[in-house]
């Protein structure tokens, strides 16, 4: 599924006008939809809309008048100055004999819901004065809110925290970039030309990112057949670890060990310093400094708990000429260019803070817009980044994709080496670098969401290895849960 930018919406709407489409058409349905869900969440609760003067606002005013016909107390309040299909919106609204308020008389009462239809994708920088301040009172009074299309001022503070958010025609990539922002997500299709969307994503010239949606990725689970043997199915070597200086980082080579196995790997190799033989069911190869010793493998992972050693241990996997994911201490550029130039396919999995080392930017600035560093350093490497955080970003060349899952009781040490070796493992069974490592990214984060709705904060990183399966027979079984729900 493609995540529409606010240009890209425009140029949908464009597009079915050109075509003779009436576009007040599209708003009827889209405030039509809105009370759909708003009756599914809230029922004959009292609303109060605020309207934006746009096209926003203009899809709240028909979602007004459908609220009344089907017996909902309304109040509304909107700005002045609509034009065009907004305006004939409220037209057919007073015709019922509504009052419409001026926003800056906007009040709440209790037991009320809040409609906000103040921006959508129209919006062209923060808010201040008389917006600001209703939207942080909207925030502040804790009355639930159903946001039209997006939360009013994302991407920008103030926004509003929604309870619920009814995406139109298509999701854009804020949603995703947000999800606290905009609580339960609903897809409203509007009555849009069918092919109109996938002609004008196809027609843009910078792609559009995708999101990884269970139907995507289920086709990719490599397939275990009945003569499947521990040879046959991927075998993995991972090369972390340090030993020295008083320091000792003997658990992460482990944990990604173990990634690897519940992603299903055949046999996994651990070459890293003399320490606990855990798992029993890898095969050791204690070394006293990162080098490689001769294996028979299909994919690595190295780097995880590498300290200072984690420059050496990239450099040395290269030898083995098999696709490689580089996690933590192998991250550096002078590493992921030499895999560049040898030509081996490599999966670099940064968190914010090393994309930004990467980069030579700021933490911050990577947090802020996280799908341009991901893409920043795709394109700078050549390889296939997997930058972790809220949402997971992969990317390989132009291509982008956002991740659904994950739970925020998955941020607690070890979790980025399971995922380092559950990758790899895709990548053993044969999978290409931006498909294991999607995929592997989301089953990852499905095992934190259903540990954390089990066990909520406090999570191992082990156990989250462990929920692997489960989270991969879900998918195998079209039993994923969906992030979304459509109208
Ligand atoms: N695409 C589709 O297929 C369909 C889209 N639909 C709907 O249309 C929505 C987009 O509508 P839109 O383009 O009219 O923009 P919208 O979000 O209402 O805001 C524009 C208003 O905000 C103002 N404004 C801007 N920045 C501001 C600021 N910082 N601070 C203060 N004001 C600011 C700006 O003022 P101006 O700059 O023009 O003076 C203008 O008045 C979309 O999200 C969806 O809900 C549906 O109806 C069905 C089909
Ligand atoms: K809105």
């Amino acid at each position: 599924m493609r995540l529409f930018t606010s240009e890209a919406m425009r140029e949908a709407d464009a597009e079915a006008v050109r075509r003779g489409y009436p576009s007040l058409l599209l708003m009827e349905w889209a405030g039509m939809k809105a009370a759909r869900v708003y009756r599914e969440l809230f029922g004959k609760r009292p609303a109060v809309v605020l309207a934006g003067k746009g096209n926003n606002g203009g899809d709240g005013l028909v979602l007004a008048r459908h609220l009344l016909l089907e017996g909902v107390e309304v109040r509304v309040h909107a700005a002045e100055g609509q034009t065009g299909d907004a305006l004939l919106a409220l037209q057919a609204l007073l015709a019922h004999g509504v009052e419409v308020r001026p926003l800056e008389e906007a009040s709440f009462r209790k037991g009320e819901v809040v409609v906000d239809a103040l921006f959508g994708t129209g919006l062209k920088g923060p808010l201040s004065g008389v917006y600001a301040d209703l939207v942080e009172q909207v925030n502040r009074i804790g009355l639930p809110v159903l946001a039209l299309d997006l939360p009013s001022g994302l991407p920008y503070a103030p926004h509003v925290r929604a309870t619920a958010t009814v995406a139109f025609a298509a999701f854009k990539t804020l949603h995703f970039l947000h999800r606290e922002a905009c609580g339960r997500l609903f897809l409203a299709e509007i009555g849009l030309p069918k092919d109109l969307l996938a002609q004008v994503a196809s027609q843009l010239e910078e792609g559009l990112p995708l999101l990884a949606t269970p139907e995507a990725l289920a086709p990719l689970l490599p397939p275990r057949p009945l003569t499947a043997h521990k040879g046959s199915v991927g075998r993995v070597g991972i090369l972390g670890g340090y030993r020295g200086e008083g320091l000792r980082y003997a658990g992460a080579p482990v944990l990604a060990a173990l990634g690897a196995y519940r992603m299903g790997a055949g046999l996994v190799h651990l070459v890293a310093p003399e320490g606990p033989l855990e798992p029993l069911e890898a095969v050791f190869h204690p070394v006293p400094s990162p080098t490689l010793p001769p294996l028979k493998v299909e994919a690595l992972a190295v780097g995880m708990g590498g300290g200072p050693w984690g420059k050496a241990w990239a450099l040395a996997a290269l030898e083995a000429r098999r696709p490689v994911v580089l996690d933590a201490d192998a991250l550096h550029l002078e590493v992921a260019l030499a895999y560049r130039e040898a030509g081996l396919p490599a999966v670099l999995t940064p968190h914010a803070g090393e994309a930004a080392r990467l980069l030579g930017t700021g933490p911050e600035e990577v947090a802020q817009d996280p799908l341009g560093a991901a893409r920043a350093l795709a394109e700078r490497t050549g390889l296939v980044v997997v930058l972790k955080g809220n949402p997971t970003v992969v990317a390989e060349g132009g291509r982008l994709s956002l991740n659904p899952t994950g739970h925020p009781a998955l941020a607690t040490g070890g979790t980025g080496d399971v995922l380092s070796g559950a990758i790899a493992a895709l990548l053993a069974a044969g999978l290409p670098p931006f498909e294991a490592a999607r995929l592997g990214v989301f089953l990852h984060g499905l095992a934190g969401d259903l540990l954390g709705e089990e066990k909520g904060v406090g999570l191992l990183a082990r156990e989250v290895a462990e929920a692997l399966p489960r989270a991969r027979r879900l998918l195998e079984g079209g039993q994923a849960p969906w992030p979304f729900s459509r109208v």
